[in-house]
């Protein structure tokens, strides 16, 4: 990790976060990161370095024993978490992400970054995160079944429609979220969207699987617009195959970009024409609905790169779009996008980019979308739908997605109006949008 460079007063709360969880690495970097744009903040505004202070420890934190019986009977343990990390602004709102890789830092990594997110989404929702260390991968569909219902059986204790609104991430999609819901339903019954991301008969919103990967597309074109340039004919790297990437590429071929690669943790695909909406659909057909490993995809027209990412893919291209994982662009992969001429690089997953990563985008005058802002789109429509299950009525796909044009083009403006005022980059101005209006919020609501 690079040197934060620091003022005093800002490393002293760096240093009491480090010591509190030395070994929260991912959470240490996503507050790092945050800490760093904050400086002209605390020296115009002295009085929120206090607030940010409280801002770093959450509300509450949740960690609980998940026991489930697998298909041979056998009993399996695994440790589910779910991190409240702020409700200054509305209840607390983010993922669950089930994956093996999942620790209490990497929980509390996505919780800190949903708070800054979820305020700059306009909407009225506060920030949590949640998840477990299971693997999916390889489980049966009754498996998957009974690990939802053991993990919503401790859930539900913590959650409701005015408290906690979880959603998913990695590893939980529609199918996971409605055994959840018929889990929650069963023992507290009553029919409340506690869960977003829901299936559409029963209280879910439509667009709501697309939006995360169209709002980072919406974001993209308002960055290009912003220098009078457009989407139209430029060649795009993206990194995924699931439900970030899989929406990405659909919206960018809607909008005549050409979207060059998809990837898993495998390798990745290269088509050096571009995906087609046939490619893609056997892509998603492939990844999302069989959830089979790209290894076993046969392209008809592209490569598979075996054990590679995407970013050293031997082309030209304009645009980076990481939609996979965090950290899954360092300095390295960083130089080799600025060499292939890529002027843009927006993250869909979550701390795609390392901080040296991000270091060599600003070094080379890249035009850097952050997460919070760039992949706000998903959890916008999850506020969408939770307005629309409050409503007891259903929205059109045109409305949703006018909505969601809408909220990117707000969060763009923002946080490009935020790096004006504070005379910084577009990745400061977002933390420092998101930041300020929760802050706001906690100074009205006194110390507590
Ligand atoms: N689903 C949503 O609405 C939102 C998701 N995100 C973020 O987007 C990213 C992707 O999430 P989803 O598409 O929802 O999950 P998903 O489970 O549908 O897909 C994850 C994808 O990443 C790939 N992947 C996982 N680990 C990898 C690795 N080490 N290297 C390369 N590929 C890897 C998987 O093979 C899969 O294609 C995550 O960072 C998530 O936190 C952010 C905002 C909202
Ligand atoms: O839709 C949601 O509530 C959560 C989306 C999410 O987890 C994220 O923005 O990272």
């Amino acid at each position: 990790m690079t040197k934060p460079k620091f003022s005093e007063s800002v490393g002293a709360l760096y240093e009491t976060v480090r010591k509190r969880d030395p070994a929260q690495s991912e959470f240490l970097q996503a507050v790092e990161e945050v800490l760093e744009t904050m400086e002209p903040v605390f020296e115009k505004r002295p009085e929120l370095l206090p607030v940010m202070e409280r801002m770093v420890e959450p509300d509450r934190v949740l960690q609980f024993r998940v026991c489930w019986t697998d298909d041979k009977g056998k009993q399996q343990v695994n440790r589910g978490f779910r991190v409240q990390f702020s409700s200054a602004i509305g209840p607390y709102k983010g993922g669950l992400r089930f994956h093996p890789s999942v620790t209490l830092s990497i929980i509390k990594f996505l919780g800190f970054e949903q708070i800054l997110k979820n305020s700059l989404t306009t909407l009225p929702m506060g920030g949590g995160k949640g998840g477990c260390d299971f693997d999916p991968k390889g489980k049966s569909d009754n498996e998957v079944m009974r690990f939802c219902q053991a993990f919503m059986t401790e859930l539900s204790k913590h959650i409701g429609q005015f408290t906690d609104v979880p959603a998913g991430d990695i590893g939980v999609g529609a199918r996971e979220v409605g055994f959840m819901f018929g889990q929650y339903k069963r023992i507290r019954n009553e029919f409340v969207g506690i869960l977003t991301g829901k299936g559409m008969s029963f209280g879910g919103s439509l667009i709501r699987p697309e939006a995360t990967g169209y709002g980072l597309v919406f974001f993209v074109e308002n960055m290009l617009a912003s220098k009078g340039d457009s989407l139209k004919g430029k060649r795009v790297v993206v990194s995924g195959s699931g439900n970030v990437a899989v929406y990405t590429v659909e919206k960018l071929l809607e909008l005549g970009a050409i979207p060059l690669t998809m990837s898993d943790s495998k390798g990745y695909v290269y088509e050096p024409e571009g995906f087609t909406t046939e490619s893609l659909h056997a892509i998603s057909d492939h990844k999302v609905t069989k959830r089979i490993p790209l290894t076993e995809y046969k392209t008809k027209t592209g490569k598979f790169f075996k054990g590679a990412k995407p970013w050293g893919v031997d082309c030209r291209f304009d645009i980076a779009l990481p939609c996979a994982t965090q950290n899954e662009i360092d300095e390295e992969d960083a130089n080799l996008l600025v060499k292939a001429g890529c002027t843009l690089v927006a993250e869909g997953a979550n701390m795609p980019s390392t901080s040296e990563a991000i270091a060599v985008y600003h070094k080379n005058n890249v035009y850097f979308g952050p997460a919070k802002a760039a992949n706000a789109g998903g959890v916008a429509v999850s506020g969408l739908e939770m307005c629309q299950n409050s409503m007891r009525l259903l929205w059109s796909r045109e409305e949703v997605e006018d909505k969601l044009k809408g909220i990117m083009k707000d969060i763009f403006e923002n946080a490009q109006s935020a790096a004006k005022e504070y005379d910084t980059h577009l990745q400061a101005g977002a933390n420092i949008a998101g930041f300020l209006k929760v802050a706001d919020a906690m100074l009205a609501q006194g110390v507590v």
